[in-house]
């Protein structure tokens, strides 16, 4: 199973981008960053549906999608970890997570989803949230192993 993070903006080299690399290191699972960005002005529901039509577009059609979101379901590391194993042992070649700009999700975004994830009702900066998926993804890899890293 592969791994693809699909992100609205250019993440650039610092701590974010340290992190997201430390963990993304630790995975057995191969995890790809492909990110989509278009800075041309635009009104805000025309930039946000722009954008989510580069999400969309980035997006590999057999794809599990799971969009972040701070309206989505906000699950617990273990079941995190349940809901990956499940695509693992089904066969799913790609699982994308798809991380939106500072406008937030289109509804097409939403709709194509599998799962919106929560990473708790507060707004995170969109760099932030890929190494905080990272993390959680490799404390999911834990969790299925048995591994002490994760202590519930
Ligand atoms: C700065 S936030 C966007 C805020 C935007 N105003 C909104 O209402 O969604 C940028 C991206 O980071 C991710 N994100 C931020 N906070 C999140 C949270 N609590 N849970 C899940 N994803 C989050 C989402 O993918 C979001 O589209």
């Amino acid at each position: 199973m592969n791994l693809l993070v699909i992100a609205v903006g250019r993440l650039r080299r610092g701590p974010e981008a340290d992190l997201l690399t430390a963990y993304a290191e630790r995975l057995r699972w191969p995890l790809t960053v492909r990110e989509v960005d278009d800075r041309r002005p635009l009104p805000v529901a025309e930039r946000r549906a722009r954008d989510g039509r580069l999400l969309l577009d980035a997006t590999p059609g057999d794809a599990h999608v799971v969009v972040l979101d701070g309206t989505g379901r906000p699950l617990s590391s273990e079941a995190l970890a349940e809901h990956l194993g499940r695509q693992r042992d089904s066969g799913t070649r790609t699982v994308a997570f798809l991380i939106g700009g500072a406008d937030g999700h289109d509804p097409a975004v939403l709709a194509r989803a599998h799962l919106v994830l929560s990473l708790g009702p507060m707004t995170w900066p969109h760099m932030l949230v890929r190494p905080m998926l990272a993390e959680q993804v490799f404390r999911a890899q834990c969790i299925l192993e048995g591994h002490p890293y994760h202590r519930a």
